[in-house]
């Protein structure tokens, strides 16, 4: 049989992957599939055609489930799979895949399932959820009730109380493992550990929020009910996962459950891209997969790689060879060059800076987009010296990853705004708002807070609240917007903007640089407006935040021309012709926080490779001899000497041009003025004689 024209473009193997079980008899649906496949090889182009190719033989979108690590990359499948459809169904495959409904990320589309599922698990369908900055906010305020803020010797602070929290349950382990195994220096606090993490549980059931975690815990609790788990299984024909090395044991087991016989499920991955580990993700649950089922999954592997050149990839196979367990081959490609990737050796981070931009700037002087050049970094603080270069120079840039749009301050006390009008129980967002107003502490929003819960409708009790001295007429103008916003049927997102205009006064007071940040809430204004209502939009922007301001709203930029900085983790599936790597030294990659065990190094290792994987004509891994050490205030200066990252050892300089910067010149002043001797200690002497 001859291809269909939108499948022509795939490989033997790719194709073979797209086609796996579709429309072999009327009615039999596929059985499981594992898209095993390295950097490059065209995974997600591979998933939207399989996606595509499913509606195109019929599969009503509607029953698709399309899981992603992100929304962005979610959004991306979507138009993909419009572009395939459109090529085989014209104009009416716009009405099809606006019905890809469910395509979201795992968390995202668990929030959905459980307020529709909520009834039938005793959870109320009006939830909340707190980001990882809540939750240790909470963590927090139990610690301190409980008493272990007071304690001698030093508890663990809130972020290590929750990240072991996390660990636990996203592992499914036992709290006394995940101490031996990774806090062993907390092991000794474990039963007050125990009774903390009871006590958080306890609270964000009576306040009616969740965190991330319970999104994935509660869906996987729900589906342990067979008949649930059935019933929610039979909502989809086709569950699609892309980047399933990132996915943890949890999310493993809901998909299990969900479809326990594999029939219908695909998922797509390289175990050579695993980075987050840190939020329990393992990379067994890939390798695991086809024995799950009985027949095995078949698997599919994709070798060839279309975006890298032949140097550029011979290095990063080269880097990912060392690795202490592979199970994908090496990958080839067709993309011949004479240019190895660079290692350039540089005096420290502000040549670092100007290296970088000289070349940009060059690049562009040869047609190169700045758009088309990425500098990554394995940690966001690492950029700083580059974009004071960048903004000195007027460069536009954008940057993902790192500091997030929404946790700046003035943000996160709108969201307060709309999340306690959502759920007037949530504690930390109650918190936040009440100590707005003047004259209002903690202690006097603890016991307002305190009155109104036991009401069943707080909002209208919180009315009957005698106003807080010297709060003025504040208090007033916060109850009654409350009040509206409450109100069955206000308008999305008229809701947003009453909230702003409260909120400005406000702003004014407490913030310095108010006017900025003013246009920041414009922006959330435009964000909100994407949205068909309060509690979607709460809930998608706290799971999936905007990874930078430009992300979603300031849409004119897109327009524009701009340098994109990212850190390695935010570069997650893309590609740019021409990629800078900042720091490529121990210390950086490998992060001296990640040295501990071989677990983690292996990462970083993985991790370097996802970078240098992103790059398709040029790669230059930057090698500072110097740079400043973290953790100091801007003007500190304690640094430190770097060497080149263990991951590339001398065995590997031959897949790289190594050279310094700049190009050392014979008569360079700074050689004539190392010449230079004056006794300046004498001179001051002389001053006051
Ligand atoms: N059959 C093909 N012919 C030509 N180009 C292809 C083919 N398949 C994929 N590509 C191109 O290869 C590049 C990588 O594809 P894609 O982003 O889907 O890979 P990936 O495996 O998801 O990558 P990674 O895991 O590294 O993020 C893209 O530019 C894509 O257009």
């Amino acid at each position: 049989m001859a291809t269909a024209t939108h499948l022509e473009k795939l490989n033997e193997r790719q194709r073979c992957a797209v086609e796996y079980g579709i429309g072999a008899e009327e009615g039999a649906q596929a059985g499981p599939l594992l898209i095993i496949a390295g950097a490059g090889s065209g995974k997600t182009n591979t998933l939207a055609h399989r996606v595509a190719h499913l509606i195109v033989n019929g599969a009503d979108p509607r029953r698709i489930l399309l899981m992603t690590f992100s929304r962005r990359a979610a959004a991306e499948m979507s138009r993909r799979v419009e572009r395939i459809c459109a090529q085989v169904l014209g104009r009416s495959s716009g009405m099809m895949t606006d019905a890809l409904s469910w395509a979201g990320t795992f968390h995202g589309i668990g929030a959905r399932l459980l307020r529709i599922y909520a009834e039938q698990i005793g959870l109320n369908a009006e939830f909340t959820i707190h980001d990882r900055e809540d939750s240790a906010d909470l963590i927090n305020l139990i610690r301190h009730e409980l008493g272990f803020s007071k304690t001698e010797s030093r508890f663990p602070t809130k972020g290590t109380c929750l990240a072991i929290y996390s660990r636990t349950v996203n592992a499914e382990m036992r709290l006394n493992e995940v101490l031996r195994s990774w806090y062993p220096w907390v092991a000794g606090w474990e039963q007050q550990l125990q009774e903390l993490f009871a006590g958080y549980v306890e609270a964000k059931q009576a306040q009616n929020v969740l965190d991330y975690d319970d999104l994935l815990l509660y869906w996987a609790q729900m589906v342990s009910d067979a008949s649930l788990a059935d019933d929610i299984g039979n909502r989809f024909d086709y569950v699609l996962v892309d980047e399933y090395q990132d996915t943890n044991k949890l999310q493993s087991s809901v998909l299990l459950a969900l479809k326990p016989d594999g029939r219908g499920l695909t998922v797509v991955g390289d175990d050579a891209q695993s980075i987050y580990s840190f939020r329990a993700a393992t990379v067994r649950n890939i390798l695991d997969f086809p024995k799950q089922f009985a027949p095995a999954a078949e698997i599919v592997t994709l070798d060839r790689n279309y975006r890298s050149t032949q140097p550029i990839l011979a290095a990063a196979n080269g880097v990912i060879d060392l690795a202490r367990e592979r199970f994908t081959k090496n990958l080839w490609t067709d993309r011949e060059s004479a240019e190895r990737p660079k290692l350039l050796t540089v005096k420290d981070e502000a040549d670092q800076a100007n290296c970088i931009v000289e070349q940009v700037l060059a690049n562009r002087e040869s047609g190169m987009l700045l758009k088309q050049q990425a500098v990554l970094f394995r940690t966001s603080s690492h950029s700083g010296p580059l974009e004071v270069e960048l903004t000195r120079r007027n460069i536009p840039f954008v940057k993902f990853g790192g500091l997030k749009f929404l946790d700046s301050a003035h943000v996160k006390d709108m969201l307060a705004v709309l999340r306690f009008a959502q759920n007037p129980r949530d504690r930390v967002a109650g918190f936040r708002l009440l100590q707005m107003l003047p004259g209002v502490g903690p202690q006097t929003a603890g016991k307002i807070l305190d009155t109104i819960a036991a009401d069943p409708e707080p909002l209208m009790a919180l009315g009957e609240v005698p106003a807080p001295p010297r709060s003025g007429t504040d208090w007033m103008s916060l109850v009654e917007l409350l009040q509206a916003l409450r109100k069955p049927g206000s308008a999305w997102p008229t809701e947003i903007e009453m909230a702003r205009m409260w909120y400005e006064p406000h702003l004014e007071r407490i913030h310095e640089d108010a006017e900025t940040r003013r246009a920041d809430l414009v922006q959330l204004e435009q964000i909100a407006a994407g949205y068909p209502s309060r509690e979607r939009f709460l809930t998608e922007l706290t799971l999936d935040p905007p990874d930078a301001t430009s992300d979603q709203a300031g849409v004119p930029l897109l327009d524009e021309d701009y340098l994109i900085l990212s850190t390695i983790h935010s570069a997650k599936g893309q590609e740019w012709r021409s990629v800078f790597m900042l720091n490529v030294v121990d210390g950086c990659i490998p992060s001296d926080l990640a040295t501990g065990t071989s677990h983690e190094l292996e990462e970083e290792r993985r991790l370097l490779y996802v970078g240098m994987t992103r790059a398709k004509d040029q790669l230059a891994l930057m090698v500072p001899q110097r740079f400043f050490t973290g953790g100091q205030h801007a003007q500190g200066d304690r640094h430190v000497y770097a060497s080149r990252t263990r991951f590339i050892p001398a065995t590997l300089l031959q897949f790289f041009e190594s050279a310094n910067w700049p190009v050392a010149s014979p008569n360079v002043s700074e050689r004539s003025a190392k010449q230079i001797r004056i006794d300046v200690a004498a001179r001051m002497r002389t001053m006051w004689r």
